[in-house]
């Protein structure tokens, strides 16, 4: 659990004039989920994206496992909250998941086995030949989780991949992530709004500070595993970590 994954340093984002990154360091240890949160247009999503290789940054760098990131690198998956847009409409659910496992070069016959696994894990069995529109909201965004986690990524990065479900869709999607980072032992990056779920899911929370970001506080999230949203919910470190990520998120939007 100690070894560095990912490192951020110095990142720095210029939009033309507009500079909404303004020197942002922190690392992600191996094995971790660590979550962003801070206020609306705190440059969260471009900061993940800028890990993730999908976006360039004006200055500073980025490295997983060592490597500098120049692009999407091939050991990271990355899920994005619109599933809609990410599931290929008209491939089935197992073309969905197999397509990256080609990709890689995967046999058909290893792409269809680690795909089915990846399916039944997020309790989607029986859906492979089923079409991504045919399913809810909630069970695409499983797809699109299977196909991450199925590709066997080292870093799985996630932009507010619950934001568009209803809120118990939500809890049982948080509680199948859970697990499945300990069984694909996968280290996490996770961008949020909702600082109840940054803190039940995470290990430690960076929280940006309001356009042009910096890091305002790296928290540890000390709650006991396995968590659980009513036990963990209830308890007292629970609450006096929501309320200090609160009041640094909303301190500087007043
Ligand atoms: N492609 C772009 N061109 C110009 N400005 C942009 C672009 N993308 C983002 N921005 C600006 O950069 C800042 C950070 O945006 P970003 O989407 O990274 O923030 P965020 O914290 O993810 O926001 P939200 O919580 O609202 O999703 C904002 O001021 C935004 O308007």
């Amino acid at each position: 659990m100690s070894d560095t994954l990912v490192s951020v340093e110095h990142l720095t984002k210029f939009y033309g004039d507009h500079l909404a990154v303004d020197g942002v360091t922190f690392g992600v240890r191996t094995g971790e989920m660590v979550s962003i949160v801070g206020p609306s247009g705190a440059g969260k999503t471009t900061a993940l994206r800028i890990v993730a290789g999908l976006l360039e940054p004006t200055s500073g760098s980025v490295t997983i496992g060592g490597v500098r990131v120049t692009g999407p690198p091939p050991d990271v998956a990355v899920v994005f909250q619109d599933y809609s847009r990410s599931l290929l409409p008209w491939l089935t659910v197992l073309g969905n998941v197999t397509l990256p496992l080609r990709a890689k070069g995967l046999s058909r016959t290893a792409a269809r086995t680690a795909a089915l696994d990846a399916l039944a894990a997020v309790g989607l069995d029986g859906t492979a030949r089923r079409r991504p529109r045919e399913l809810s909201g909630g069970m695409q965004q499983r797809v699109a989780i299977a196909r991450a986690l199925a590709y066997r990524p080292k870093l799985l990065v996630m932009d507010e991949p619950f934001a568009s479900v209803d809120a118990q869709t939500r809890m049982d999607l948080e509680d199948l992530i859970l697990p499945l980072r300990q069984e694909y032992a996968v280290t996490i990056m996770l961008v949020t709004h909702d600082i109840d779920e940054a803190v039940y899911l995470s290990d430690r929370i960076v929280v940006l500070s309001p356009a042009p970001s910096t890091v305002l506080r790296v928290i540890d999230v000390d709650l006991p595993l396995p968590r659980s949203q009513t036990a963990t919910k209830e308890l007292p470190g629970f609450a006096r970590l929501r309320h200090e990520v609160l009041d640094l998120v909303r301190a500087r939007t007043d």
